[in-house]
């Protein structure tokens, strides 16, 4: 990568000045995305970067970047969700600073310094900064540059843990009611067809519309019963890796408690999202889990539509998916099919037992 230092920046205090603010926004969001640009943009201001990559990675190998890159064209700096691969270089690196505490470091050509840092989280899923600069770059502001990057690790953290389910760590029920109504409220703003500014396949140029589809272990007690508590916990587990293996990126992936899940998927049409949806049910099925059992799975989705709030949505998943329940189970209903057919009526929600609690 051919690079200038022409990048401007400010001085060292006022760079300082500036790390302040941006500690400031970092500490007032939980929202981990923005927390990742938040820090990108206050990294930028602090150091002249060449770039500052972020690169997460899961324990299932899932991998993706973001990158805020000094742009020579528009004299700016441009960020970016990115799927492809880090260098061998970047990686190399990478992996030597998952060992340090301090990080590791490299000289690159041209007169440029690359450094990486990596915090890893006790279920093996890590997140990694790569940054490259001028080796002119004065000690102080590289001091202050490990300050602001911890503080930015230690905040990201604290919020990864406080979405995650402890048992299968997957996103939590208390972020799906932030998740939903930011959801709703853009897609009732029609500003935009991205939900949550997830990362998106770079190939992917489709309007795409959003789904939201509760996912219920069958009989599920049956496995406690037979096998104990801990065997069950198990089936949680291996459930919610197979979600994460057969969803996609972009797609967010809920524990509600028990042995019931949430997923809220972008598709461009009703036939792609029952397809996706199916599939999960067909590798559920297929999967052998511990002891030989087979374990399915049922499910009752519905299209996120900004009309409706994240309470009525919730219902009317729940009806689709308690439809699938009382007609054989292992099966996976569309609420608006039900409706067309005239299986559900639009008005009612109703049930009596197993329900989803609504907010
Ligand atoms: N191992 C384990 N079991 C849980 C957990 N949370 C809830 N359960 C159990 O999940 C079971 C849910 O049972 P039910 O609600 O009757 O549903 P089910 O047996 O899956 O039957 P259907 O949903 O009607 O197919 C209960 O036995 C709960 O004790 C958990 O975190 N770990």
């Amino acid at each position: 990568m051919q690079v200038t230092d022409s990048t401007p920046h400010a001085s060292l205090p006022e760079a300082e000045g500036s790390i302040l603010n941006y500690t400031v926004k970092l500490s007032s969001t939980s929202d981990i995305k923005q927390l990742d640009r938040i820090f990108l943009e206050g990294a930028c201001q602090l150091l002249p970067f060449d770039y500052v990559l972020l690169h997460l990675s899961s324990a299932n190998g899932r991998e993706m970047r973001l990158k805020r890159c000094w742009d020579r064209g528009s004299r700016s700096y441009q960020s970016n969700w990115q799927q492809d691969a880090l260098t061998d270089e970047q990686r190399r690196l990478v992996e030597k600073a998952r060992l340090s505490p301090e990080g590791a470091q490299a000289t690159a050509g041209g007169n440029r310094q690359i450094a990486a840092f990596s915090r890893q989280n006790d279920r093996g899923n890590s997140v990694s900064l790569v940054v490259q600069y001028a080796s002119s770059v004065s000690a102080e502001r590289l001091v202050a540059f490990r300050a602001f990057k911890r503080i930015y690790f230690n905040f990201r953290s604290f919020i990864d843990e406080s979405q995650r389910d402890p048992l299968t760590g997957l996103l939590n029920r208390r972020y799906f009611d932030d998740c939903i109504h930011r959801a709703l409220e853009v897609i009732g703003s029609e500003k935009s067809p991205v939900v949550l500014d997830a990362p998106r396949r770079s190939t992917d140029t489709r309007q795409l519309r959003h789904w939201l589809a509760i996912l219920d272990i069958d009989h599920f007690k049956r496995f406690n019963d037979a096998y104990g508590h801990l065997y069950g916990d198990e089936i949680l587990l291996l459930f919610s890796r197979i979600m994460e293996q057969t969803f996609r990126e972009s797609d967010l992936l809920f524990r509600f408690g028990g042995e019931e899940f949430v997923v809220i998927m972008e598709n461009a049409n009703p036939a792609e999202a029952m397809a996706a949806l199916e599939r999960f049910r067909m590798a559920i099925h297929a999967h052998r889990f511990p002891q030989g059992e087979r374990v399915t799975v049922s499910c009752g989705a519905i299209e996120v539509a900004g009309s409706l709030s994240a309470a009525s949505l919730l219902g009317k998943a729940d009806e689709a998916l308690y439809y699938a329940k009382a007609h054989g189970r292992n099966r996976t209903f569309m609420y608006e099919d039900l409706v067309a057919s005239g299986e559900l009526s639009e008005a009612i929600i109703n049930h009596t037992a197993g329900q989803v609690e609504l907010f």
